[in-house]
């Protein structure tokens, strides 16, 4: 069952000039999909379209139903004179889910992230890594069916870096979609189902490592190696 599908015949930042063209893609239950391209490819514009945050585009978007899919930005925002705890609170009082089932995950995601000892300061003084696993933690107390996740691994710890695809693994495991945006491919190559590869505001490439490899022509190649020469392809035109 798809979770979310995409379809942009063309997005930008105003009416004039479209930013990327023609790409489309779906998220099925269960499946995590990575959306790679080089800087400048097109991967935020399609990120911020697709959560509404743009609204030039011509096209088609299908998410689930308001609260079932959870966006975890790149770059943290958080209110300086709040602490922590009083984030987590906001964020359950908007999301409208049960005292006591928020309070349960919670206590579990502070004790696998190691925040608890931290929750009565405010997350704008937080390390790069520890404001990345706040932000985890706001998106999966509320059980979303698909979440939207902006290069998650930089700043984390090479421990959090593994309790967080553990997390991952087990969110899919309920059917959770997931869409990785990232250039961590080394990491992309494990765990993810299907990539989408953007360059130039165009999906040029799409499908398994295998048939990303295929593609490429290079039959066992790692993904960078894959990257590389589809960007390398890129360029000669
Ligand atoms: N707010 C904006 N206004 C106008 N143009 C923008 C804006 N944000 C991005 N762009 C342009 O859109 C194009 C695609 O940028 P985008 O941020 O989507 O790339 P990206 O694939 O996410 O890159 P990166 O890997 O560097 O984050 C670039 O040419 C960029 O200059």
């Amino acid at each position: 069952m798809e979770l979310l599908t995409l379809h942009l015949e063309k997005a930008g930042y105003d009416d004039e000039m479209s930013v990327v063209q023609n790409i489309d893609f779906t998220v099925s239950k269960g499946e995590m999909v990575g959306l790679i391209g080089p800087n400048g490819a097109g991967k935020s514009t399609t990120i911020k379209t697709l959560l509404g945050l743009n609204p030039f585009f011509e096209g088609q978007i299908s998410l689930p139903p308001d609260k079932s899919y959870a966006y975890i930005p790149e770059k943290p925002v958080f209110y300086y004179d709040m602490t922590l705890w009083e984030h987590i609170d906001l964020m359950a009082s908007l999301l409208e889910i049960d005292e006591k089932v928020w309070k349960d995950r919670v206590e579990d995601l502070l004790k696998l992230f190691d925040l608890e000892k931290v929750i009565h300061e405010s997350p704008a003084t937080f390390s790069k890594g520890m404001q990345q696993k706040a932000m985890l933690i706001f998106a999966i107390m509320s059980k979303p069916s698909l979440y939207i996740v902006d290069e998650p691994f930089i700043g984390l710890d090479p421990i959090a870096t593994k309790k967080l695809l553990q997390l991952f693994h087990q969110e899919q495991a309920r059917g959770v979609g997931i869409l990785l945006c990232t250039h961590v491919l080394d990491t992309a190559e494990k765990i993810c189902d299907r990539f989408i590869l953007l360059a130039d505001g165009r999906k040029k490439a799409e499908g398994t490592l295998q048939d990303i490899q295929t593609n490429c022509q290079l039959p066992g190649a790692s993904l960078l190696d894959c990257f590389y020469t589809l960007s390398a392809r890129e360029q000669e035109k």
